[in-house]
């Protein structure tokens, strides 16, 4: 099995991770998160959403964020929009890139929070025709395309069927995501095959949560398809704040160790990395949920 020499990570911590926190993590905090993690060599930091403030309380200060990075020549900050209102709002704070999102099981429809997959791509086609237009590179998340809360295994069919529509309207990149944590490697595997039916490797990343425990294991799994892009959060942190009990998305220390101990490079300074994770976590009040972070304090503490 060959594997990729390098890996690019998102760190979505500032975006996926504190948008399910459920006491208001100040500006200045989340700002010395991006910081850390870009002083830690990550290249591309997910760090807000522009999105019902609403429904998503924590992204509200969105602007204030983004206008208090001291930006890094070669990182590249993305946000999350739904729609056009997002979109606008977000180009004012120059994103590097531009995040949409979808459901593949229309699940979340059920719960009227989210919508249908053809209620959602209508309302974030626009932002691809937008984005584009301005130079924006546009990403697709795939939500729930591994699993879903209301009906189980999604088939790899309606996988592939979300992919052609992401396609379709113009969407440059996928992420195939396991927003619940449910995934097994080889429902990974498949997954992954649905959407490499409409788009090249080079756009097809992993977005996987950890509610059990197979995270890591997904990560591989996809790394041996091809897949060389992932989406992780530091210190593990995270939610879903439509889908009860899910846990945080992969820790990125924990993906970091398992790629540096492959010989894979990441351009991330492990160290470093997890001094970011500790930070965010001494902050909230808890541990790193990385079992790399967890090893590497106790051994620097002795
Ligand atoms: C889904 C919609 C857009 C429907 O938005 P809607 O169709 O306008 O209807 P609504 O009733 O849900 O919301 C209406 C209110 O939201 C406002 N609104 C509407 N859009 C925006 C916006 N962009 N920015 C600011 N405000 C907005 C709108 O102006 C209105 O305000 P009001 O008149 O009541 O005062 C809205 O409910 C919403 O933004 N929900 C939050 C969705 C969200 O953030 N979900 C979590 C992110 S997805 C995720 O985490 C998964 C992912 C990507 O990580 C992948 C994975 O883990 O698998």
């Amino acid at each position: 099995m060959r594997h990729p020499p390098s890996v690019k990570i998102v760190d979505v911590g500032p975006r996926d991770g504190l948008q399910n926190e459920k006491s208001p993590v100040p500006a200045a905090v989340k700002i010395g998160l991006v910081h850390r993690l870009q002083d830690a060599g990550v290249k591309n930091i997910e760090v807000t959403s522009y999105v019902s403030p609403k429904w998503v309380p924590q992204m509200a200060d969105n602007h204030e964020v983004m206008s208090g990075i001291a930006r890094q020549g070669g990182v590249v900050y993305s946000v999350l929009t739904p729609n056009l209102q997002g979109f606008e709002a977000a180009l004012r704070d120059r994103p590097g890139e531009i995040v949409v999102f979808g459901s593949a099981s229309e699940a979340f429809s059920r719960k009227n929070i989210n919508c249908s997959i053809a209620e959602s791509i209508e309302r974030f086609a626009p932002v691809v025709e937008a984005a584009r237009a301005a130079g924006i590179h546009v990403r697709g998340a795939m939500s729930c395309t591994v699993g879903c809360p209301y009906e189980g295994e999604v088939a790899p069919e309606r996988v592939g069927y979300l992919a052609g529509l992401m396609k379709g309207i113009g969407v440059q990149h996928v992420g195939v995501a396991d927003t619940i944590g449910v995934g097994t490697p080889v429902k990974v595997q498949r997954a992954i095959e649905a959407t490499l039916a409409h788009y090249g490797i080079d756009d097809v990343s992993g977005h996987f949560h950890d509610t059990y425990g197979q995270a890591l294991a997904n990560t591989l799994a996809a790394l041996e398809l091809g897949v060389w892009q992932f989406d992780a959060s530091v210190a593990g942190l995270g939610g879903c704040p439509y889908a009860k009990g899910a846990t945080g998305n992969v820790a990125t220390e924990d993906v970091v160790y398992m790629l540096h101990g492959m010989g894979i490079d990441t351009g991330i300074d492990l160290d470093r990395l997890v001094d970011a994770g500790a930070y965010i976590s001494d902050y909230l009040g808890r541990k790193p949920n990385s079992r790399a972070a967890t090893a590497l304090l106790n051994k620097r503490a002795g």
